[in-house]
C-alpha cells in the first residue's frame, strides 16, 4: 500500500480500466488494509476531474465574501421536508461549540432542498470616488452585481462535484462490500436509496494564537465521508493516539470511513476521530457525506458476528434516531456522559 504523506494512498484507476482485474483486486486490498488500520485514506484517479475541484475551491471564496444577508439566502427551499436543515450555517452550532467556521449545507440537486441567492444577487461592495470641486471628492460606497455570474458558477460547480463525489461513492460502496466479504450487491440493495447524502461547502476563518478550533475532534456519522481540501492544511486524524496530519495533494481526496460501516463491520473497520485546527489563514473544503436513509436498522452483520462467532458490539438501532440525537444532542434515556463529546451523541451510545 502507497502513502500519501503519513496516509495510506490508494489509486483507484484500475477501477475505470477495462479488464484490469490484477490491479482492481490489488486496489481492493488496498482499500480493506486502509480501512483496517486508519479508517482515512486519500485516492487518486478516482474519477472526480481535477479541474473541476480546482474550480469548486476557487469559486467557493466568492461566496463566503458575500455579505451574511446574502450568504443567508443559501436556505432550504420553503416547505420541502429535507433530513437536516439545508442552507448556510455560521457556527458556533451549537451556541456553545467553540468551532469557528460557516459552511453551506447541500442535498441533492434533483430534490429541490437547497434553494441559493437569486441571480444576479451576487453583491459586492466597491468604493467609488466621486470629485465634486477640486479640493473635494466624495466617496460611496456602492453594491454592484459580481461580474460574470460568479455566483451561478459557484453552484454549478457545487452541483457537478455533488454528482461526481456521488459516483465515487457508488464505487467505494461496491469496494467496501468486497473487502467486507459480503454477497455481491449486498450494500447496493441494502443503501439503495441517496436521500439522506449530503455536502457541506466549508469556509474555516483563519485561526489565531489563542484560538484556533475549526471543528472539534469527531467522528462522522456516516457510510462514507469523501473530503477535497484547498492547501491551506488543518484536517488531522488520531492514529494511535497521536494526530496525523492529512496534508493537502493537490487532485486527492480524502476517504474517511465513518460510524455506520463501522457498526456493520462489528468494529473491524475504523471510523476515525478527526478534527480541523485553523491555521492563520482562510480554508475551504467540500466534505460529502454518502449515509444511509434514516429508516434503516443498523447492527453488526452476520458476516462479522454469527458466521464468525463473535458478539454483537452493538445493539441494533433505527438510524433516525441516532441522527435526531447526533443533531440535537438530546438523548433518551440519558447517556453515558463519555458517550456525549461537545453535546454530539457518539455511536458509543448503541456499544454493548
Ligand atoms: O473540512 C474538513 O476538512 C473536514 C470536515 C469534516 O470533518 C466534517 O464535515 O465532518
Ligand atoms: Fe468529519
Amino acid at each position: 500500500m502507497a502513502t500519501g504523506g503519513a496516509l495510506p494512498m490508494v489509486d483507484l484507476a484500475p477501477f475505470f480500466t477495462q479488464d484490469d482485474s490484477d490491479g482492481v483486486a490489488r486496489a481492493t486490498e488496498a482499500v480493506r488494509e486502509a480501512c483496517l488500520t486508519h479508517g482515512f485514506f486519500r485516492v487518486v484517479n478516482h474519477g472526480v476531474p481535477a479541474e473541476l475541484m480546482a474550480r469548486a475551491l476557487e469559486l467557493s471564496p466568492v461566496f463566503f465574501a458575500l455579505p451574511d444577508d446574502e450568504k443567508a439566502k443559501a436556505r432550504q427551499a420553503e416547505g420541502t421536508a429535507a433530513p437536516f436543515r439545508a442552507g448556510y450555517f455560521r457556527a458556533p452550532v451549537p451556541a456553545h461549540s467553540p468551532d469557528k467556521h460557516e459552511f453551506v449545507l447541500v442535498f441533492d440537486p434533483k430534490l429541490g432542498f437547497n434553494e441559493y441567492p437569486a441571480e444576479p444577487a451576487g453583491f459586492r461592495s466597491v468604493e467609488i470616488r466621486i470629485r465634486t470641486s477640486k479640493l473635494f471628492i466624495i466617496r460611496i460606497s456602492k453594491r454592484i452585481f459580481l461580474p460574470d455570474r460568479m455566483l451561478h458558477k459557484f453552484r454549478e460547480a457545487v452541483e457537478e462535484c455533488y454528482a461526481k463525489l456521488t459516483e465515487l461513492g457508488l464505487l467505494l460502496q461496491d469496494v467496501l462490500n468486497e473487502c467486507m466479504g459480503l454477497p455481491p450487491g449486498f450494500l447496493r440493495g441494502y443503501n439503495g436509496d441517496r436521500s439522506f447524502d449530503f455536502m457541506a461547502v466549508h469556509h474555516y476563518f483563519p485561526g489565531t494564537e489563542e484560538e484556533n478550533s475549526g471543528l472539534n475532534a469527531h467522528e462522522d456519522g456516516s457510510c462514507i465521508s469523501f473530503v477535497i481540501q484547498d492547501g491551506a492544511g488543518g484536517l488531522d486524524v488520531l492514529k494511535d493516539g497521536d494526530w496525523v496530519p492529512a496534508e493537502p495533494v493537490e487532485g486527492s481526496i480524502i476517504v474517511n470511513i465513518g460510524d455506520l460501516i463501522k457498526v456493520l463491520s462489528n468494529n473491524k473497520f475504523k471510523s476515525p476521530t478527526h478534527r480541523v485546527v485553523r491555521k492563520p489563514v482562510h480554508r475551504h473544503s467540500f466534505a460529502f457525506f454518502f449515509n444511509m436513509h434514516g429508516d434503516k436498522w443498523v447492527e453488526p452483520l452476520p458476516e462479522f458476528t454469527t458466521k464468525i462467532g463473535e458478539a454483537p458490539r452493538y445493539r441494533g438501532f433505527l438510524l433516525d434516531e441516532y441522527l435526531q440525537m447526533r443533531m440535537s444532542g438530546l438523548i433518551h434515556p440519558p447517556s453515558r456522559p463519555e458517550d456525549v463529546v461537545h453535546n454530539e451523541i457518539k455511536i458509543t451510545h448503541y456499544a454493548i
